[in-house]
């Protein structure tokens, strides 16, 4: 570390993907970037931000590779460091030689996200850039990756600066009030600070509904179907995958361990576990089954509780259908009735909201209905094309502090109303924008930095 806390080393990654490819990056940033590669190159001229043919060589001089390099002079590169690039053949065996002879010619191998953290403790990118790149590698559908694309260029980081922003006017407004201790209050309202509060929290909200709905694009949903033996769980397992992944049989009892399917509806990636039937079972191994059936259920987002709807009367009690003896719902999952079977009891498809949640009745074997349900799990998502207006991606750390932020403007609109008094609203204010500071790496932590760049790959 230097003196400004900045990093004096140079780091080497494989900067593609693990595994054999075409082409194969090698990646160095740092100080000693131009050094190091001038030693791989045996001194070839690299012109800043073009690319050159190369021979790489190791330590002893002897030939790896015929490749390329591209040298991007601090500050002006990805990480603001020095930073070069060898563009080699794709082999790993090759790549890793070539990382080796950086780190004999003085480099170390980077730690996962190093690169991506000197470029935000370089302020090229903010956390949620940073974030966003993570993000952007690991998405599982489309709409998550274009997600991720916006927030990287700063879409979901300009909402939070905007936010930022106004709670400073704000503080600034009313710490200048407290000043004047005689007119404070007549000061307060004449500034309309009331009204700025409330205007603040209408615009924090609108982000927070963005946020969730980047946050279930990002992660998605876990879906645990259960219910009794036979009523058609790996049916609509199937139906809802668009295959026969699960075995189905009308042997009561034929799924006994997890299944599960990743899929997605209109980009919500959906996590979909089958399980086995529950009931009470003197059999090892379908004990063990439900054992982990219940576990799973714990898990979930929501629960699709199938029923066989030709032995089921018009009007039920859904806690009355979950099964006896069974542990309850955690609070905060969410139910769905299926009834199904509904060619068995002439039941037309369709769906009807309860007080507990919903009811679907379907046919999972010929998939009629399922539409419906597809829907209702869009709108259980929150996934309503209305409400937002720019999609970017984001992190339940980010829903977090958002809510924390969201906790104290509350409180100094409460502190405004109830006391008038300009100390205890400043106060909030300043803890609210610290909650928001946090989103963006404004004012973090260093066990926060740590958390977040190591679930990064190497080389990014
Ligand atoms: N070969 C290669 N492809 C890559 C990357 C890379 O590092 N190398 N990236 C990385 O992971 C991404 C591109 N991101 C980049 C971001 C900034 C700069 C950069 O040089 N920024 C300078 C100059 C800005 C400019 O000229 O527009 C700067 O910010 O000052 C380069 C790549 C995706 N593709
Ligand atoms: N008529 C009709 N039969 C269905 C429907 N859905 C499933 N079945 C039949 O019901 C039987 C049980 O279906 P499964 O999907 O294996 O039921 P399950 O709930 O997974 O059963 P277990 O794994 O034993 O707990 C099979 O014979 C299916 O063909 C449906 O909508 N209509
Ligand atoms: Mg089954």
């Amino acid at each position: 570390m230097t003196l400004t806390g900045l990093p004096d080393d140079t780091i080497v990654a494989i900067a593609t993907a693990p595994g054999r490819g075409g082409v194969g990056i090698v990646r160095l940033s740092g100080p000693q970037s131009d050094t190091i590669t001038a030693r791989l190159t045996q001194g070839t001229a690299l012109k800043p931000r073009h690319a050159t043919r190369v021979t790489v060589h190791d330590a002893n001089g002897e030939l790896l590779d015929d490749g390329l390099a591209l040298r991007f002079p601090g500050p002006h590169s990805f990480t603001g460091e020095d930073v070069v690039e060898l563009h080699c053949h794709g082999g790993p065996i090759l790549l890793d030689l070539v990382v080796q002879a950086a780190c004999h010619a003085g480099a170390r191998t980077a730690l996962p996200g190093e690169f991506s953290r000197r470029a935000f403790l370089n302020d090229k990118i903010d956390l949620t850039q940073a974030e966003a790149i993570a993000d952007l590698i690991n998405s599982t559908t489309a709409a998550a990756a274009r997600n991720a694309s916006r927030s990287l260029t700063g879409v979901f980081s300009a909402r939070i600066d905007a936010l930022v922003e106004a709670v400073i006017g704000l503080r600034v407004y009313v710490e200048a009030a407290m000043d004047f201790p005689e007119e404070e209050v007549d000061f307060l309202a004449e500034g309309d600070v009331g009204a700025r509060l409330e205007d603040l929290l209408t615009q924090l909200d609108a982000v927070m509904t963005a946020a969730r709905q980047g946050s279930r694009i990002r992660e998605g949903m876990k879906l645990v179907i259960a219910g009794a033996p036979n009523a058609g769980k790996s049916s609509l397992l199937n139906a809802l995958a668009g295959r026969d992944t699960a075995i189905v049989t009308d042997v009561a009892g034929t799924t006994r361990d997890l299944l599960h399917e990743n899929i997605d509806i209109d980009g919500l990636p959906l996590h979909i576990v089958d399980t086995a039937g529950l009931r009470d079972s003197a059999d090892a191994v379908e004990k063990e089954g439900i054992r982990r059936a219940l576990a799973e259920i714990q898990e979930a987002d929501r629960v699709l509780l199938v029923v066989d709807d030709s032995h089921l009367p018009d009007t039920v009690d859904q806690a009355m259908l979950w099964p006896p003896g069974i542990v309850p719902l955690p609070d905060g999952t969410g139910l769905t009735l299926i009834r199904n079977k509904c060619d068995l009891s002439g039941r037309p498809s369709g769906i009807v909201a309860t007080e507990t949640g919903a009811e679907i009745t379907l046919c999972a074997r010929s998939g009629f209905g399922v539409e419906t349900l597809r829907q209702h799990l869009r709108d259980v998502a929150g996934l309503d094309a209305s409400v937002v207006e720019t999609p970017f991606s984001a992190r339940r750390r980010h829903l977090e502090s958002l809510a924390r932020a969201r906790r104290y403007l509350v409180s100094a609109i409460a502190q405004l109303r109830d006391a008038g008094a300009g100390e205890l609203v400043a106060e909030d204010l300043r803890c609210c924008q610290d909650q928001l500071g946090d989103i963006t790496g404004r004012v973090t932590s260093d066990q926060l930095l740590g958390e977040i760049f190591s679930s990064f790959c190497i080389g990014k």
